[in-house]
């Protein structure tokens, strides 16, 4: 079974504006509100692929009964930790460029921490746990990394994907997977690391340190798997891009569709960019069949 854990989730509002101008009354073209949080896209695109997975998390007020009410209506399964203070809600701003003012989110207790550690302490070998997202400022930088050491107890599968010191911090304990974008690649060096090359060797860096899988992922110009079998190049599809927050989600959530039920890494990391893309090609989060359609526009390249 898959389960995500989004600290903060979102409300997603999604406005599109005509040649926006900073300063003055703009006015919308276009709106659409969706749940928001890495976690909890991710819980959304297995879904729309037919994987049964339970979304885990922290909520709040009236915007936190509306992404639980929309995750419910889904069909998705939900254990959400009710906090005091409403969940935050996201800006994204479609105009010229794409801009997005993202929340704080509500404050998290000690006692919720400890109610969210119980829920994970039943997971086993066969589990997958899903750490997605940004944490609240007032948390520790480690608390990804406390979660893992409770999992690597009972040999969970963890994916990691956030950025900054709670990234740094998770590489340390060994997770199955981490996805950051070229951006988020490089603060964990302090370093722009921008050629092949570079790449290559800042990503073998994290497989030496326990990392076991690690795709780096580069919107429309492709991503890098790195493992210990090898470095492995992906195109991306090419197309419209109509909204792309969720992209890098859904290529997790694609990737670990595929896997859960191939069992091949290659094909999962093929999966993962076709989902990535059909998700930036589509207003909402991609459905199975956007992302089949991209397959055969994904060709993976072995580099070493
Ligand atoms: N412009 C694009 N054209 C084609 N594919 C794209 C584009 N943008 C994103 N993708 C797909 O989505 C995947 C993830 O995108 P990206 O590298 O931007 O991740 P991200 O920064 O984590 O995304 P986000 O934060 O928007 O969810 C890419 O590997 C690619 O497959
Ligand atoms: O503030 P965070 O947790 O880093 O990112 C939150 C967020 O931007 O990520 C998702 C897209 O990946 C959105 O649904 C959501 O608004």
């Amino acid at each position: 079974m898959i389960y995500t854990i989004t600290f903060n989730p979102s409300i997603d509002y999604i406005v599109e504006v005509e040649d926006f101008k900073v300063g003055m009354v703009n006015r919308v073209k276009t709106n659409y509100k969706y749940p928001g949080g890495k976690g909890i896209n991710i819980s959304r695109v297995l879904n729309n692929f037919g994987v049964k997975n339970k979304a885990l998390g922290f909520i709040g007020g009236f915007t936190g009964k509306y992404v639980k009410d929309f995750l419910q209506k889904e069909g998705i399964d939900t254990d959400f930790i009710m906090v005091n203070g409403d969940t935050r809600i996201n800006v994204k701003l479609k105009s010229n460029e794409e801009t997005e003012i993202n929340g704080e989110g509500p404050c998290i207790t000690e006692e919720n921490l400890k109610e969210l550690y119980k829920k994970i302490e039943g997971l086993t070998a066969n589990d997958f746990l899903v750490l997605a997202g940004n944490v609240q400022k007032t948390l520790p930088r480690d608390v990804y990394s406390r979660i893992q050491e409770r999992c690597l107890k009972n040999n969970v599968k963890v994916i990691v994907d956030t950025t900054g010191d709670v990234l740094i911090e998770s590489l340390k304990k060994k997770p199955f997977l981490v996805k950051p974008n070229r951006q988020e690649f490089s603060e964990i060096f302090n370093k722009k690391i921008e050629t092949k090359e570079e790449i290559i060797e800042y990503g073998e860096k994290l497989i030496k340190m326990g990392v076991q899988n690690l795709i780096i992922s580069m919107a429309e110009e492709g991503a890098y798997l790195i493992n210990d079998k090898g470095v492995y190049y992906a195109s991306s599809p090419k197309g419209t891009v109509i909204n792309s927050v969720g992209a890098g989600d859904s290529l997790i959530a694609g990737f670990l569709a595929s896997y859960l039920q191939m069992g091949d890494l290659l094909e999962a990391f093929k999966w993962g960019v076709a989902t990535g893309s059909a998700t930036a090609f589509s207003l909402d989060l991609c459905k199975r069949e956007d992302a089949i359609s991209l397959l055969d526009q994904v060709f993976i390249k072995k580099l070493i």
